[in-house]
């Protein structure tokens, strides 16, 4: 008998690496998506809900709830830093579709959170794609949310590498490094794939190319607004792929085989140059002193990936919409 399907909670910022992802979701047979819900990041969070509404109209899943997520940082800030260049000015490559003609539901994104993992304990896996305020303010809310969520897996940090928004950090850990710092700490199984592991697995031109030439809905759909995201590329990092970020991060919540793994606790610098940073305590050295990483609960960061399989999986699926 095959396995029950995975029940995964989407927190988002769509953002073309996003679109993707939900995607790939709605088509893995592993996976019951039972909603998304919604932070600033690629874009602020009203116009992320709102693109979130539209992927599932296009998607036909309009069933699937949206919770609406924070406006602010964990500690209330109000100056974000918002990756429009990235993703284009609309979060979707600049293609100004019509509105959704659906509504987010009533409860806010950490309300549901707590609400699912409540109610599925042991089971709801999160995969954050964005800042993690949500998923911070959901552990705020219910002591008991890290016990009940069955993983949380997050697109985040620079292990051991330079980051992208600065060479310390990594964007959705410098989205809200408070909130980062509560996720890494809070004892929950955590598995954070950073960008050490996501610029690995790269849509080639050649890649778009063949999704562009199938017949599948969300391939054609994809390829209308990843132009912006490979000019970007282009003008970044002088390469003619793009990382497939957000979609790695989703495949690792359901098919973790298809990475190794380090493990040892996860500190957020939070102050000066390097705010943003993560750094992990590889435990290689036993420390003479109590630091601020004794005693921490330990999470999972990936360290390789099979990225072959990732990008073939993400194209087959795709394709076959
Ligand atoms: O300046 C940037 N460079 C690269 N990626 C960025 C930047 N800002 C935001 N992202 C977005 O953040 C996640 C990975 O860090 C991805 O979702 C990527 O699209």
């Amino acid at each position: 008998m095959a396995a029950e399907p995975k029940k995964i909670i989407i927190d988002t910022d769509p953002g073309i690496d996003d679109a993707m992802a939900i995607f790939l979701a709605l088509r893995s047979p592993e996976v019951e998506l039972i909603g998304l819900t919604t932070i600033y990041g690629n874009v602020y969070t009203t116009l992320a809900t709102r693109n979130a509404l539209h992927l599932l109209e296009v998607a036909g899943r309009t069933d699937i709830p949206v919770a609406e997520g924070s406006h602010v940082t964990i500690t209330k800030g109000t100056k974000l830093r918002i990756a429009d260049f990235v993703h284009g000015a609309d979060g979707l490559g600049n293609q100004n579709f019509d509105p959704p003609k659906t509504k987010p539901i009533e409860q806010s994104a950490a309300a549901f959170l707590v609400k699912q993992a409540k109610l599925h304990p042991g089971k709801v896996t999160v995969v954050a794609l964005g800042p993690l305020t949500n998923i911070a303010l959901a552990i705020e809310l219910d002591p008991e949310f890290c016990k009940n969520i069955r993983q949380i897996v997050l697109l985040g940090g620079a292990f051991s590498v330079n980051g992208n928004v600065n060479p310390a950090a990594e964007a959705n850990i410098f989205g809200d490094p408070e909130a980062a710092d509560i996720v890494f700490t809070c004892g929950a199984d955590v598995l954070a794939v950073g960008i050490n592991v996501t610029h690995q697995v790269v849509l080639t031109a050649a890649g778009r190319d063949k999704l562009m030439q199938s017949n599948g809905r969300f391939a054609q759909y994809l390829c209308k607004i990843l132009e912006v995201y490979f000019s970007y590329h282009r003008e970044a990092y002088s390469t003619g792929g793009v990382y497939l970020h957000d979609p790695t991060a989703f495949l690792a919540a359901v098919n973790p085989s298809l990475f190794t793994y380090t493990e040892g606790a996860v500190r957020v610098q939070t102050t000066g140059i390097t705010r943003g940073l993560t750094l992990l305590d590889n435990t290689q050295k036993k420390f003479g002193e109590v630091t601020e990483w004794t005693d921490k609960p330990t999470v999972k960061v990936a360290v390789t990936v099979d990225a072959p399989t990732i990008v073939k999986l993400l194209m087959e699926r795709l394709m076959q919409s």
